[in-house]
């Protein structure tokens, strides 16, 4: 069983970040977005103009983030997160970067690390497993609320279509698709906000740090 490791999975703005975040400064853990080594790769492609198909060179993109230099500002672009899932598909690309997240998750005193894949691939000895949902309308509202608070256009009826084309790749891929463990807590953050699911988190966790 790895030590003091908090993974948490979940579809598209389902709120996963926002809670780990949070547990992580609770709990006096370390954190890692997961999403952001996808998207890193991603944004280095676009960057160079390269294919998004290309797996040789994503792979070797992958090889090479640094995962204590990832900005979130910079990243957290919601185009970067549809082309963050084009790249996800790809095997070699996964391989690289599970690879590195799994180091991160050994690091002392614990970890909270957040993404698709946790529970089923990456940590699949975590200490305790969440996985974080809301419905697809739900989950639409907030990010086009969030983008446009950041003085950007948002179009809620687009960014609805982003979020289900993007739950429906990142599902149905063949390697390490989206889905719960089978051991992991659910929340459905539907009708909960920050608060009442962050205490839903804690108890869940609590339990599971106290039988560990
Ligand atoms: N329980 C909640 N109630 C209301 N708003 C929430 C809740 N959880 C998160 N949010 C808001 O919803 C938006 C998406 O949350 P967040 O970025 O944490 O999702 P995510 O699952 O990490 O997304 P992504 O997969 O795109 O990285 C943010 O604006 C966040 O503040
Ligand atoms: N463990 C993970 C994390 C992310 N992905 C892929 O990256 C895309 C962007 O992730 P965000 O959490 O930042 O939205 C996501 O749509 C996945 O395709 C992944 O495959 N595995």
């Amino acid at each position: 069983m790895s030590k003091n490791v908090i993974a948490i999975d979940g579809p598209a703005a389902s709120g996963k970040g926002t809670l780990a975040r949070r547990l992580a400064a609770h709990y006096g853990y370390h954190h890692l977005d997961t999403g952001l080594t996808y998207r890193a790769v991603a944004h280095e492609l676009l960057e160079t103009g390269t294919p998004l198909d290309d797996e040789e060179r994503a792979a070797r993109t992958a090889l090479s983030i640094d995962f204590g230099a990832l900005d979130r500002t910079v990243l957290s672009a919601h185009e970067i997160g549809e082309a963050a899932s084009r790249v996800a598909v790809m095997p070699q690309v996964r391989k690289a970067l599970v690879e590195a997240q799994r180091r991160f998750a050994a690091t002392p005193p614990g970890t909270v690390l957040d993404g698709r894949d946790i529970g089923t691939v990456v940590c699949p000895d975590a200490t305790v497993k969440l996985y974080v949902t809301a419905s697809p309308e739900v989950r639409a509202g907030r990010r086009a609320a969030e983008i446009a608070s950041q003085g950007q256009p948002a179009d809620y009826d687009q960014v609805l279509a982003d979020i289900r084309r993007r739950d429906e790749r990142d599902s149905g891929r063949a390697d390490s698709p989206l889905k719960p463990a089978d051991d992991a807590h659910m929340i459905d953050t539907s009708d909960q906000g920050i608060d009442e699911a962050f205490e839903a988190a804690r108890s869940i966790i609590d339990a599971a740090l106290a039988e560990a």
